[in-house]
């Protein structure tokens, strides 16, 4: 992970590279950038609009494997369209028409017959504010599992006395653990999860996601409803997550994407992705002086 904080003064840069035929330029270089291990997620030309409003222009990027990959860029740039891309989650929209390409581990999604519910509990999501159900802590977690089939109970369970609640305990264990916040449930599984903390119910949504199995979690803004030492914990969370999981996460906080991630994407206003590279390089170096501006506090 990188240890980088953004720079607070800007070097000089040339004027030119202010321009539009400029950013094209760092466009193909960068459509080169290379990382270690394998592409999780294959992005080529996507463009979505949102009926006249073109919301995301011709993005291109591959997201590697276990590890974290940030999005940043001022309001409205199209960060949540793209993450939201990246599980069909935009298909939802009726206003939105999505072009281009996205492969998962090489497989189209955006292929006829891809199965939705399959695809979703392949790529989880997280979002803004906390979401769990109002339901006790262990339902929260079982939920999914049950859903998906994975864990067998009702009629049939009761007419063949298969008892899977042992399954069902590992299970929510398991994930609670994953999330670290068993210790501070592991008394009250049966407590409403409205009950929970803000920063605790956030965690609680990362562990109903990682019940289902995922490969990739996506997050939309996963703290910025939190207080700091509540941010502080998920932040910690994303980067033991980022061991087994590739993890996409979008954050207004630029501490935040240097801090925890591995790679940032720079999306600017009119829905394009400006830079993608090393979070150390775009931090410390970027290519693109809108990006330096923008990483600087210089707008945005
Ligand atoms: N459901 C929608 N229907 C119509 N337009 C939308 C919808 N969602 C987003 N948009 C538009 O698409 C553009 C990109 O929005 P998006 O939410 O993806 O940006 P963002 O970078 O995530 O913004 P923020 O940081 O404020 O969350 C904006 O112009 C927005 O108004």
């Amino acid at each position: 992970m990188s240890e980088t904080e953004p720079q607070a003064e800007s070097t000089a840069r040339s004027s030119e590279t202010t321009t539009g035929e400029t950013d094209e330029r760092i466009r193909e270089e960068w459509s080169d950038y290379s990382f270690e291990g394998e592409a999780k997620l294959s992005v080529e030309d996507l463009d979505v609009h949102y009926g006249d409003d073109h919301a995301l222009k011709g993005v291109s990027m591959d997201i590697p494997e276990e590890s974290v990959t940030a999005l940043i860029g001022p309001s409205g740039c199209g960060k949540s369209t793209y993450l939201r891309c990246l599980n069909r989650m935009n298909d939802r929209i009726k206003a939105a028409t999505i072009d281009g390409s996205v492969q998962l581990d090489g497989e189209e999604i955006y292929q006829d017959g891809v199965d939705l519910v399959e695809l979703r509990k392949e790529v989880g999501m997280v979002f803004q504010a906390p979401n769990p159900f109002p339901k006790s802590i262990r339902d929260n977690i079982t939920y999914g599992p049950r859903k998906h089939g994975d864990l067998d109970t009702g009629l049939l369970a009761r007419l063949t006395g298969r008892d899977d609640s042992e399954d069902a305990d590992e299970l929510v264990h398991r994930a609670l653990e994953q999330a670290a916040i068993w210790d501070e449930v592991e008394d009250r599984l049966d407590d409403n999860a409205m009950g929970l903390s803000g920063g605790q119910q956030q965690r609680l949504c990362i562990a109903r996601c990682l019940a289902v199995d995922p490969d990739v979690i996506l997050m939309d803004e996963p703290a910025s409803a939190l207080d700091p030492v509540a941010t502080s914990k998920i932040e910690d969370l994303i980067e033991e997550l980022a061991k087994d999981y590739t993890v996409v996460v979008v954050t207004h906080n630029m501490q935040q994407a240097a801090r925890i991630s591995d790679q940032t994407a720079v999306f600017l206003t009119g829905g394009e992705l400006v830079e993608y590279d090393d979070t150390e390089k775009i931090f410390e170096n970027p290519e693109s002086q809108r990006v330096e501006d923008y990483v600087t506090g210089k707008f945005g």
